[in-house]
């Protein structure tokens, strides 16, 4: 225009009459007033107009204000131009924005770079974006810029209508919408950078649009802490799961909102291919892994939209299951969904602060409090600090330090916590929280609910629960670190159990839950990826996030857990919900374990679920289970969840009773005494029982208490399987201290590491492909037999030693050994006679060098020099051969 105009002063005369028409058909075509016309032609107006658009970012002289759609097109053309426009200021027409020549651009660009710095990354804001802002004169600069680009760019290929048919945009016009927000654009100013990273995926959704409006609405993001002195969240019952709050929360996972309403709205049921599902309650449903973490999703929340599951490939327990239409989200794969339940906020259940209760804090002086540093102040940590609830207590803060990320599920994310006072480690679970987005409270909810019930809670096959904070607006639970991961983790990795851990694991997590189930809580979520192992094999329930407490016999079913593991009823809300759902979980997670996959993964969601919720099948039992494997999954597939045992009465089925757990108590100083040998081994056995017991709680030592008198190992069913191998290497658990002269020295024998991502029994090289055998490195260390050793020992017993509880057996195969007297020389065959004969030969010798150089020698010859032993041999507990002076 300078430039025309210019030229048209240098040939005013020639150009009159061509000028007059121009400005004819420029005001005709912008409809502008004559005043408009008045300020073009003048030069102090042209400036004037001139600062206004770089004020505005718009050349308009500011008279139109309609927000067309045409309009909107030009402004969606603008982006491409070569020079990007800056963000308009508030006030400013969209309209105008598509009229600024590049000159206009350069102006407005730098004075917004002086006005706010973050424009400079920002990208240029499509009309859509614009016209949500209603009210400019609200927004805070930095944010409202923020907003404005970071979802803008997204919708900016789309086409004008699409925006004004968008109930959103209208939503945004009309400034009624006021919650739920994306959190790409919530979170741009102080978002931390864990969350950062979950949004980072740049899904394309509608709910950019929403986000917009959210900062339109909302001058600034507030989080709860603005609204309340504490965090402080919605009561039960003010949460809401909202469907599309998938899309806004930065830890949500879709599959957690999972509702009735968007099933039944879904293509699933609008095409009603399996019209007998009937879903009913609250649709909850949680990830595995997410679970995705872990895998497969949990649901939890309103199902909303397709039973497309994703896993979360941000997790560090994203799965390889081939389930992948099972599988979660995660926080960082957002899925769209859009349908609005009932509760949603836009119908009248935005909490309000009004709404909002305390969050109940922990007791201080939680079970492990040791665990805090009560002294010290959180204030001294950086990454911890003081949380502003503790702020009078001097007990209160930590200097809990947050480390790397441990996984992440469909609320947040988990961290390993370190306390540099303490040089303790604990698992950090972190929320964040925004008062404005409904999910967020849903999380919070959840997260009140697993605060609620792990509080309270105490058993060796818990996750223990230290306590909870909130430090500005996230929501911190402590928990205990165990750190060998779920068991989905060590199923993807390193491939299927062998039945003896299966077992063991089994066994464990039927006492984690008859101790639940005494106190009439449903875990809910029963599945490989919340069940974690320490390194010692012990095993631990975990995500108490969809655990429930019962008053009566049954609860209102809701459509909470994870499909491929979601007992029957649960799935057609046929018998409300009772402690059995958990039953049957624990049958499909058996079999997640004997095949790295729950029952029906081979069928994609809907699918799944009408094969549990319709068929009469049961899934597929794999072969290579024992019969008393395949019976104990049998008794929890039962559909009826009244002929399903109860934990307790599971923890009696053969596939259990005499389980030997994995885990392997350090001896004990004394019992390293080479004097006391293998009497003091029994005793450090005994003592780490003690330690262990001394934790639990009368229902811990009830289930237990009668289990141990019950078992008798002589009397062990225990199915022997062709390969049993070790979840953890023999040589990377600290508890595998050797106490060989060999070991001492350094010497290790060759590590006997099953192959990651092989089958269970699968052969390290060392094995030479015959079979491994790998011995253990010392006496008290699990003996690993394999095929080849399948026809030495009838019970697991006598071989497999390792456990405290099953030290008996373990004692007890010592206890003959270690008299060398006692062993005779057919325990020996012709071709490997080295070790046991000199033994024989030194009838005298201590003990403890017995085990040791047992051990070792065995383990070299075995492994070393491809020593076959005689499989006759019997070296079971009650044989001859290890016969028991003393009546020992
Ligand atoms: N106590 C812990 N120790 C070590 N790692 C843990 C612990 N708790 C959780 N994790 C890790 O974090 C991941 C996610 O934890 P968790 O399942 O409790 O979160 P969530 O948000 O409740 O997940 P979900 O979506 O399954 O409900 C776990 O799979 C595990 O890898």
């Amino acid at each position: 225009m300078l430039t025309w105009w210019g030229k048209s002063s240098s040939k005013e005369t020639k150009k009159k009459a061509n000028k007059e028409s121009f400005f004819d058909t420029l005001h005709r075509k912008l409809r502008i007033s004559s005043k408009g016309k008045v300020s073009i032609r003048s030069g102090g107006s042209r400036r004037h107009c001139n600062d206004t658009i770089s004020e505005k970012g718009d050349h308009s002289p500011c008279g139109s204000r309609s927000p067309s759609p045409s309009k909107v097109a030009r402004c969606q053309s603008f982006i491409d131009r070569p020079h990007a426009q800056p963000l308009p200021l508030p006030g400013l027409h969209p309209s105008s924005v598509g009229r600024v020549d590049s000159e206009i651009s350069i102006s407005s660009k730098s004075r917004l770079e002086k006005v706010s710095k973050p424009l400079s990354f920002l990208t240029l804001p499509t009309p859509g974006c614009i016209r949500c802002r209603p009210n400019p004169a609200d927004l805070d600069g930095d944010m409202v810029t923020a907003s404005v680009f970071s979802d803008c760019s997204a919708d900016s290929d789309e086409p004008a209508d699409s925006h004004n048919r968008s109930p959103l945009a209208i939503d945004c016009e009309t400034g009624t919408r006021t919650a739920a927000g994306s959190p790409s654009s919530l979170m741009l100013k102080d978002q931390p950078p864990a969350v950062s990273q979950l949004n980072s995926t740049g899904v394309k959704k509608p709910g950019n649009i929403l986000s917009n409006h959210m900062s339109s609405t909302s001058p600034k993001r507030r989080p709860l802490r603005n609204h309340v002195p504490n965090l402080q969240v919605p009561p039960h019952g003010a949460f809401y799961s909202a469907p599309d709050s998938s899309l806004s929360s930065p830890s949500r996972s879709p599959l957690r909102a999972f509702g009735t309403d968007q099933v039944l709205n879904s293509a699933f049921l609008a095409g009603k291919p399996y019209p007998e599902i009937n879903f009913v309650g609250s649709g909850h449903c949680s990830s595995p892994g997410s679970g995705h973490n872990s895998g497969h999703n949990s649901m939890g929340g309103d199902m909303s939209g397709p039973l497309l599951w994703q896993p979360s490939r941000g997790s560090p327990e994203y799965s390889p299951v081939p389930s992948p239409r099972m599988t979660s989200p995660g926080p960082s794969s957002r899925i769209q969904s859009g349908a609005v339940t009932p509760i949603h906020p836009k119908a009248g259940g935005t909490p309000t602060e009004s709404q909002t209760h305390r969050l109940p804090l922990p007791p201080l002086s939680v079970s492990n409090s040791s665990l805090f540093s009560h002294s010290n102040s959180a204030a001294t940590s950086p990454s911890m600090p003081r949380s502003p609830a503790r702020a009078d207590n001097p007990n209160s803060g930590s200097r809990w330090k947050k480390g790397k990320l441990l996984g992440s599920g469909s609320f947040g994310h988990v961290y390993l916590g370190f306390n540099s006072e303490r040089g303790e480690m604990c698992a950090v679970k972190e929320v964040t929280l925004f008062s404005d987005d409904p999910k967020s409270m849903e999380s919070a909810k959840q997260f009140m609910q697993e605060i609620h019930l792990l509080s309270r809670l105490q058993h060796p096959n818990i996750v223990q629960y230290y306590g909870s904070e909130t430090v500005d607006n996230k929501l911190y639970i402590y928990l205990e670190y165990v750190s060998g991961g779920s068991i989905h983790k060590l199923l993807r990795e390193y491939g299927q159990f062998g039945e003896l851990v299966i077992r063991s694991y089994t066994q464990q997590i039927l006492s984690g839950l008859a101790y639940l189930h005494a106190k009439n809580t449903l875990h809910r979520d029963i599945k490989g990826a919340n069940i974690l192992v320490d390194p010692t094999g012990r095993v631990k329930l975990a995500d108490f996030g969809m655990a429930k407490h019962i008053t009566g016999q049954s609860c209102p079913l809701s459509f909470k857990g994870t499909p491929y593991w979601m007992a029957p009823e649960v799935i057609k809300n046929s018998n409300g919900c009772n402690l059995a759902v958990d039953i049957w979980s624990l049958g499909c997670t058996v079999l997640e374990m004997a095949t790295t996959k729950p029952p029906w993964f081979q069928y994609e969601g809907v699918a799944a679920m009408f094969k549990i919720g319709n068929s009469k099948e049961l899934p597929t039992i794999p072969d290579h289970l024992s019969n008393e494997g395949k019976d104990f999954v049998r008794k929890c597939l039962q559909r009826n969840p009244h002929d399903r045992p109860s934990a307790s009465e599971l923890l009696d089925h053969p596939f259990v009773k005499n389980a030997a757990p994995l885990e392997r108590p350090i001896p004990a100083p004394e019992a390293l005494d080479p004097v006391s040998g293998i009497t003091q081994g029994a005793k450090a056995l005994a003592i780490g029982q003690g330690k262990n017991l001394s934790s639990l709680d009368s229902d811990r030592l009830s289930v237990h208490s009668s289990r141990f008198l019950k078992t008798n190992p002589h009397e062990s069913e225990i199915h022997i399987p062709r390969n049993i191998s070790c979840p953890v290497s023999p040589i990377g658990s600290p508890l595998l201290r050797s106490r060989s002269p060999q070991h001492r020295n350094g010497k290790m024998s060759p590590s006997p590491i099953s192959s990651p991502r092989t089958a269970s029994g699968a052969s390290t090289p060392l094995a030479g492909g015959s079979g491994a055998i790998p011995f253990g490195n010392h006496s008290k260390q699990s003996i690993y037999f394999q095929e080849g050793f399948g026809s030495i020992p009838k019970s697991s017993n006598g071989v497999y030693m390792n456990g405290h509880s099953h030290h008996d057996s373990n004692v007890d195969i010592f206890r003959g050994m270690q008299m060398g007297s006692h062993i005779s020389p057919e325990l020996v065959s012709s071709e490997n006679d080295v070790l046991v004969k000199q033994f024989a030969r030194h009838p005298h010798a201590e003990p403890y060098d017995f085990q040791s150089v047992l051990a070792d020698r065995v383990g070299r010859q075995l492994l070393g020099e491809h020593v076959k032993i005689n499989p006759s041999i019997d070296l079971s507990p009650n044989s001859s051969l290890l016969s028991r002076p003393n009546g020992l």
